[in-house]
């Protein structure tokens, strides 16, 4: 039985990395309905990982209906539709037909490491940073660009005769939202556009030499637009009849979307996200900060035309997904909630650290060469041990990020607000908050993302005055304060600091 439920609300759809879903939100920033799917993760060769962008899109338009058959909602409950995305993840499509050209090369994929070396060396390293505020790695959007173009037949021939458009799946989705091949508009937003590599940190736009050195033709790229501004409205397609008319208002990266979910709109605010990766955020204002500890400075968001809100971040490749090869890959645990248990049943780690650089490692030490390592191995260990590394291994990533961000900003981190779905594990939070050696607090709606979407798709409408307004709805749900002796957790970070050593180097050029 569906409960019927009266407006206003407001829809955010969250294009993620294993799936998509779609909540429909009340004012009070409560969950009235959610719809979720999963899409294929595609593996065709070791270090590189697709997605179906056509897939995706039929998932989005069957969540949003399932989400209002849930809510049992109409058109006129959903003032305005928010989206927010997996980052990076690159796609180009025809805009004649508005059928992908090629799967989607997914953020995680490693195939454009030659490339960005090719680009790279160390003026040249500095050089990207500074512009661009990321490092020249495979992570990030621009080179995947460049590599469609060069190893998929007739691509570019076909995106310098203006034929085809590139996109975030942020992009993807307002396009085919608002009309795909009859007038879609072909924007992206600010916070997505700061993972291209492309973008001039500065200004906002972009940087059209950079371009023309990676090789990514001008009339591919997307308007670039704030993360909260009606961009068009729904219109056409299987949507067309469900929300012909709302107003899609609002793109953010996901984990822009988390930062702004958290409500962390002050200067020196942080989160940490949780899910297949971690990505943890500091809000650093309008106040543009070149890291000096391998942290990435991003586009935190930006609220229609006033100033864009800048942050530093540190981003993980491998937690949760960590905990994910544990139960599919080597069978130790039948669900990922298990891993818990098995961790509880001993007291330590027994000597062993687990530094799972299975793509390299990211922030702060960007080592596309690291491969994944189990350091201390003895007789003794036994896979309750390797359980609880597993665990360890997320905290003292994030304890580096961490370190790098108090370095870079010159401020103490007070508290960290943390979500996503490795945020259920009691003992992986409260050894976060030890080795942190700060408090760990987790708020009541856990789905940050898609409320961050929402709240930026909301003020872009009226239905939230202003960023006040929103954090009035953010209530703690749980908490966990440090109680770690510090002779403890110093001589612990310093075993993993010998274990990450032991990755790096492994994969010959
Ligand atoms: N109790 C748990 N302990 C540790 N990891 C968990 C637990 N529950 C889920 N996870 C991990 O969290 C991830 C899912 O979180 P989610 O936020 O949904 O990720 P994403 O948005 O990246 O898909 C999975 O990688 C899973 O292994
Ligand atoms: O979809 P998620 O939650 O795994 O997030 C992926 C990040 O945006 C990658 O940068």
């Amino acid at each position: 039985m569906t409960d019927t439920h009266t407006g206003p609300f407001i829809a955010a759809i969250d294009q993620g990395t294993t799936s998509s879903r779609c909540i429909i939100f009340d004012r009070d920033g409560r969950i009235v309905a959610v719809d979720q799917k999963e899409h294929e993760q595609i593996f065709p060769k070791p270090g590189w990982v697709e997605h179906d962008a056509a897939e995706i899109w039929k998932n989005v338009q069957d969540v949003v209906a399932g989400a209002m058959v849930k809510a049992g909602a109409s058109r006129e409950d959903i003032l305005s539709i928010g989206i927010t995305n997996q980052r990076e993840t690159t796609m180009l499509w025809d805009k004649r037909t508005g059928k992908p050209v090629h799967n989607a090369i997914v953020w995680q994929d490693t195939r454009t490491d030659v490339l960005c070396k090719k680009l790279g060396g160390d003026a040249g390293q500095d050089r990207w940073r500074r512009e661009t505020g990321l490092p020249l790695a495979a992570y990030f959007a621009g080179p995947k660009i460049a590599w469609l173009l060069d190893n998929v037949d007739g691509l570019r021939e076909r995106a310098e005769a203006g034929d085809l458009l590139f996109g975030t799946m942020d992009s993807w989705v307002i396009w085919n939202l608002t009309g795909g091949v009859n007038g879609g508009v072909h924007v992206t937003d600010v916070t997505n556009a700061s993972r291209t590599l492309l973008m001039n940190l500065e200004d906002l736009q972009w940087n059209e030499e950079i371009a023309a050195e990676m090789g990514v033709p001008l009339q591919v790229l997307p308007e670039i637009r704030s993360s909260s501004e009606v961009y068009g409205t729904v219109t056409g397609g299987p949507l067309g009849g469900l929300l012909a008319g709302v107003p899609v208002a609002s793109a953010l990266g996901d984990q822009q979307a988390a930062l702004f979910g958290q409500t962390c709109f002050s200067v020196g605010e942080a989160k940490s996200t949780y899910g297949t990766g971690t990505f943890m955020l500091m809000n650093t204002g309008p106040k543009l900060i070149h890291s000096e500890s391998g942290l990435l400075t991003t586009v935190g968001y930006r609220i229609g035309d006033q100033d864009p809100v800048y942050a530093l971040e540190g981003s993980i490749a491998v937690t949760g997904s960590l905990v994910q090869w544990m139960r599919d890959q080597m069978g130790l645990i039948k669900t990922a909630a298990e891993i818990e248990t098995l961790a509880m049943s001993v007291e330590d780690n027994g000597g062993a650290y687990f530094v799972p650089a299975f793509s390299g490692l990211f922030a702060p030490y960007w080592r596309s060469d690291a491969r994944g390592v189990i350091a201390g191995l003895t007789r003794y260990v036994t896979k309750a041990h390797i359980a609880r590394a597993v665990l360890e291994a997320t905290a003292w990533q994030t304890r580096e990020i961490s370190d790098a961000m108090i370095k870079d900003s010159g401020d103490d981190l007070v508290a960290l607000k943390v979500d996503g779905g490795m945020t259920s594990n009691n003992l992986l939070m409260q050894f976060l908050a030890d080795v942190l050696d700060a408090p760990v607090v987790r708020p009541m709606v856990a789905e940050t993302t898609c409320l961050g979407a929402a709240y930026a798709a909301g003020l872009a409408v009226g239905f939230w005055d202003n960023v006040e307004d929103l954090r009035a709805n953010w209530r703690r749900a749980a908490e966990w304060t440090p109680d770690m002796d510090s002779e403890v957790r110093d001589r612990e970070y310093k075993n993993w600091l010998k274990a990450v050593q032991r990755t790096m180097g492994w994969q010959d050029e």
